[in-house]
């Protein structure tokens, strides 16, 4: 094992997340049958984050909540970092007399039961009530979703540190790895570490907008607690696999089970990477069979990334599983990374004034995730094993062309 690798496996026992070579589980749609109903109480559900994907799979949440109640309180609380909006005269619901000035972003989310900003043009259930104060949010849940753009986790988690239930479990939704002096860790493991309790991990091929609006889509939910956990007092049901496809699983979205987290993460946070390169080849005008190269290279990256550095890491979860090829497949075609990066090369201006300028306040994930890649492969002399990532990050810096990506495929 490489020194790094140690590093990793190091970090991950600190965390208590060490991963085992279970088998995978898919479980059929009617799982919350296979739920025991001996329980006295019910999963009161948080969700941590309501942005374009926040709010798409808080209105999973709560459709699922409001189905369940047999296993689940109907409210589900959205925290919303709070700003002021102005809602556009052309809004349906405008009001010359409520909606002059701006407004309290929550307020409006929970009068007209949409997120006017980060997913607009889509009703929300009214059992999912927005939240500006974190605290209050968690307050009492027992089921914790992190659904925020990496760079404000670790923040959040200090926020809410000490008081959350002990027992709570935890599902992140982020696409991000996060460096620091230490190596790389998963989001999941930086929630748990942080906030002693386990998370697991959800990611798929998952464009936020298509979900919201219903269209089919799968994704990967990734779930292996240790068994050193605070335990669930027995009032409750049970958290196990068959419990989160309760949650996740709609006709619309279909829910995978597996235990691999560290595949199921990774995979989410990589694509990005891949996607930006694949965004700089379709702003030239490339091709498709240009863009195919990119991908394929790009899934062997991501692959080989996941297996030199994390030793749960499975093979199959980037080629069998919706966390993997589909998601770069779906990433590289219709994702905000693509886009913004397509636009940067077609118009000539750094990525950042693109994505300020056309995502309205939505952040992108692969530009930073590219960052934070290379300086763990760099300080691990790696980075000629991965051509593909260390380019793209070069090129965002200025240090590399387009041009040179063939050069690496
Ligand atoms: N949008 C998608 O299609 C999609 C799909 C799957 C996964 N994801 C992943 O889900 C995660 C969340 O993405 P998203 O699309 O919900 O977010 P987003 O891109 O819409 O980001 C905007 C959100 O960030 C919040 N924010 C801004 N400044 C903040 C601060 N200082 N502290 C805390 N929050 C702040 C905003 O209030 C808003 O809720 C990301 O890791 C992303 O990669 C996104
Ligand atoms: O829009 P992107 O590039 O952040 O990607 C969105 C999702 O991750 C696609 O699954």
């Amino acid at each position: 094992m490489s020194s790094s690798s140690r590093a990793v496996a190091r970090l991950s026992r600190v965390a208590g997340h060490i991963a085992t070579s279970k088998p995978s589980t898919r479980l059929s749609s009617s799982s919350a049958a296979a739920i025991k109903m001996t329980h006295t109480r019910k999963h009161k559900v948080a969700i941590i984050g309501s942005g374009n994907w926040g709010s798409a799979i808080a209105k999973i949440l709560a459709e699922n909540t409001k189905q369940h109640t047999d296993i689940f309180e109907p409210e589900v609380r959205m925290w919303v970092f709070e700003e002021d909006y102005q809602l556009p005269s052309s809004h349906a619901a405008y009001s010359e007399s409520e909606h002059s000035k701006p407004r309290k972003l929550s307020e409006l989310i929970n009068q007209l039961h949409e997120n006017v900003k980060y997913l607009p043009g889509v009703p929300l259930p009214e059992n999912l009530v927005a939240d500006p104060s974190i605290l209050s949010a968690v307050k009492d849940a027992s089921l914790l979703i992190f659904n925020v753009p990496h760079q404000f986790v670790s923040k959040i988690c200090d926020q809410i540190n000490g008081n959350i239930l002990p027992y709570a479990r935890a599902i992140s939704c982020i696409k991000g790895v996060d460096v620091s002096h230490e190596g790389i860790s998963l989001f999941s493991d930086v929630i748990g570490r942080k906030l002693g309790i386990y998370c697991g991990a959800l990611s798929g091929a998952n464009i936020a907008s298509e979900v919201a609006l219903e269209k089919f889509s799968e994704t990967t939910i990734a779930y292996d607690p240790p068994g050193t956990l605070t335990p669930l007092p027995e009032e409750f049901p049970v958290i196990n696999h068959a419990l989160w496809k309760s949650l996740f699983h709609r006709p619309y979205f279909h829910v995978s089970m597996i235990h691999d987290v560290a595949g199921t993460s990774l995979g989410g946070a990589l694509k990005n990477v891949i996607a930006i390169a694949a965004g700089f080849v379709d702003g030239k005008g490339w091709g498709d069979n240009a863009k195919a190269a990119v991908m394929r290279v790009g899934i062997l990256e991501m692959r080989k990334f996941g297996l030199m550095f994390f030793d749960s890491c499975k093979s199959e979860t980037f080629t069998e599983e919706s966390c993997g090829v589909a998601d770069l497949i779906t990433s590289c075609a219709g994702g905000r990374n693509h886009k913004c990066a397509k636009l940067s090369v077609l118009q000539k201006r750094p990525i950042e004034e693109i994505e300020n300028e056309v995502l309205n306040g939505q952040k992108l994930q692969g530009t930073l995730t590219a960052k934070e890649v290379n300086e763990f492969l760099k300080a691990r002399g790696k980075e000629d094993d991965f051509p593909l990532m260390t380019i793209v990050h070069k090129i965002l810096i200025g240090q590399a062309k387009v041009e040179d990506i063939p050069h690496v495929i």
